[in-house]
């Protein structure tokens, strides 16, 4: 691909009836490749490229080519790619010299920088990325993708047929050669001429045929040289009473302005594999957190009456797509919600909520930290544009990460000032004879030293169970008491329990009894009392991570209303 090649190109298309708009010049440069700009102001809207039916590639000149139908139950344009490789590959190809101008015009296989022509070297880069995954899963799916169609036509050769043999046990970044001068029918060839499609061709729908399928794609010359931008407003079209496709833009342009088109709303994953490069800061990345489930959970949420739109049941997995828009869909929340559900919770409480973002804090800072130590594998890149690329999409994803992070903190700040939960720590500094108890007993001096030195569940058990024994007398939330007698009604204690609460219970007694008695040799302070008191802070307590706060929160239906109104009514009905 030269600036030649294009204006030869440009030639060769208005010698066959094309309109391309005077002001339209082309450029090439080393990141963006070949592209147009505006000699001239541009904004009148008009027409500025109108190519002729005769100079597209669409599916019915690929199947007058072969004499077959493009076979159904496979990908719409599996025909029309190997048409096209065939004509860039095959110098005997009766049609080439026709579309040969056209076909200078487009990258060669070498200078392509979508993963799917990476060395498996260069691929390290990308290890436990999605974008590795689906490089290496779509390419499985092309060979057999190419296999079907090749047999179908009985073209391949026997190295096609090693080729599709060694790919079963080999990497296919292996096996690809790396070279610009293929056999048409190989799955070299194939694959450049898929990649011609997904970075170039546009909706076939567009040239109002009647399509069998949405995804029939046509090649659309000259303007398939225009590169992307975000937003863009351009209009694609078919010239009124004929076979024409047409394109206008619906920008105005200053002499030298780029003359863009608009791909889409793509993340960068959906760039760098359809089209081979990203966007920094693209406002429509996106992020895929894949969770995989114990076997048989994900069957049960629906009766929870959370409905997972992404899932893979023979993986027990299930997607999200996060992005800066949806940072936090509340489905996730709503899952975190239902996996940190207590045995005694039938639905989702605030408690369980909460609990449930503090888990998922702790994924998402782990997809944070790879993709920090991630991005400075790049270096291992030797070639610039995939480096650039690789960086691109790493952090883009952190960044949607962080914004998930971000969002969890909002959500739970949000949350507390809505519940306005009564806090362990006002309630320690209310209760001075217990507060001074504990600085006889663990030598602190203030609330602040329960976190530093390590004693604050010690402090909360027997908080509890000093709640159990005063009864009426304590000013706190009825709530605690009252779970602790439901808990005390209905606790079976077994010898594991006594077993993990023993050692806590000896260091402090007897001799708390005797020491501090007005607290300690009132009412049963005996190891059930314990055991009882730690099912109670289960059931009631949460830590925020941020300020390390104890809140107790009363047991109640955590409400969907504020994630989405339907969630909310199918789980009214739901008591806890
Ligand atoms: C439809 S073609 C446009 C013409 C292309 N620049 C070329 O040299 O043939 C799409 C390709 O252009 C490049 N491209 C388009 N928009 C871009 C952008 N905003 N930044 C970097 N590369 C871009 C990518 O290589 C993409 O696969």
């Amino acid at each position: 691909m030269s600036l030649e090649a294009v204006h030869l190109c440009v030639d060769w298309a208005r010698n066959n009836g094309a309109f391309i708009d005077e002001r339209i010049d082309f450029k090439l440069d080393t990141a963006t490749g070949l592209h147009a700009i505006s000699k001239a102001p541009i904004k009148d809207g008009k027409e500025l490229i109108k190519i002729p039916e005769k100079l597209l590639l669409y599916r019915e000149v690929a199947e007058a080519h072969f004499k077959v139908e493009t076979p159904a139950g496979t990908n719409p344009n599996a025909l029309l790619q190997l048409y096209v490789a065939k004509l860039k590959f095959d110098s005997a190809c009766k049609d080439s010299t026709f579309f040969q101008p056209y076909l200078n015009t487009l990258p060669t296989p070498t200078s392509i920088n979508a993963p799917y022509f990476w060395t498996s070297n260069e691929l390290l880069a990308l290890k436990g990325t999605d974008l590795l995954i689906k490089t290496e899963r779509n390419l499985k799916k092309l060979v057999s993708e190419w296999f079907a169609i090749v047999t179908h036509l009985n073209v391949m050769d026997d190295d096609d047929t090693q080729f599709y043999l060694q790919s079963s046990s080999t990497r296919i970044s292996d096996l690809i050669l790396r070279s610009d001068n293929l056999k048409w029918h190989s799955f070299h060839a194939y694959l450049w001429a898929t990649y011609i499609f997904s970075s170039r061709a546009f909706p076939e729908l567009l040239l109002k045929r009647k399509v069998e399928d949405v995804n029939q794609a046509f090649l659309f010359p000259i303007v398939d040289l225009l590169n992307h931008a975000n937003l863009t407003k351009v209009a694609w079209g078919l010239a009124d009473g004929s076979g024409d496709a047409t394109f206008s833009t619906k920008e105005t342009l200053k002499a030298g302005d780029e003359l863009l088109n608009n791909y889409g709303n793509k993340s960068n994953e959906e760039l760098i594999l359809g089209y081979g490069f990203s966007l920094p800061n693209n406002d429509f990345d996106t992020a895929t957190l894949t969770l995989r489930l114990p076997a048989g959970q994900l069957q049960s949420f629906e009766t929870q009456g959370l409905e997972l739109e992404d899932i893979n049941l023979a993986e027990n997995s299930v997607n999200f797509t996060l992005s800066m828009a949806t940072p936090l869909p509340p489905q996730l929340i709503h899952l975190f919600g239902i996996l940190n559900q207590l045995s005694s919770e039938q639905v989702c409480t605030t408690r369980s909520i909460l609990e449930g973002t503090t888990q998922l804090n702790k994924v998402i800072d782990q997809k944070i930290a790879f993709y920090k130590s991630a991005s400075k594998l790049k270096a291992s890149l030797a070639n610039s544009e995939r480096s650039k690329l690789t960086k691109t999409y790493m952090t883009g994803t952190k960044r949607i990460y962080q914004e998930c992070c971000d969002s969890i903190k909002r959500f739970q700040k949000r949350l507390l000032k809505e519940l306005k939960p009564m806090s362990f720590k006002s309630l320690f500094k209310s209760d001075t004879t217990f507060a001074n108890s504990l600085t006889l007993t663990f030598a602190i001096t203030k609330y602040e030293d329960l976190l530093t030195k390590g004693f604050l569940q010690q402090a909360l058990l027997l908080f509890i169970v000093r709640l159990s024994n005063e009864g009426p007398n304590m000013q706190v939330p009825k709530f605690i008491q009252d779970c602790f007698k439901d808990v005390a009604e209905t606790i079976v204690v077994d010898k594991e329990d006594v077993q993990e609460y023993l050692p806590f219970y000896k260091s402090l007694f007897p001799q708390l009894s005797s020491k501090i008695p007005e607290i300690y040799n009132q009412g049963d302070w005996g190891i059930k009392s314990f055991i009882i008191a730690g099912t109670v802070l289960d059931r009631l307590m949460w830590q925020s991570p941020l300020s390390h706060e104890v809140y107790f929160l009363e047991r109640m239906p955590y409400s969907f209303a504020k994630a989405g109104p339907e969630i909310h009514d199918r789980i009214a009905s739901l008591r806890v």
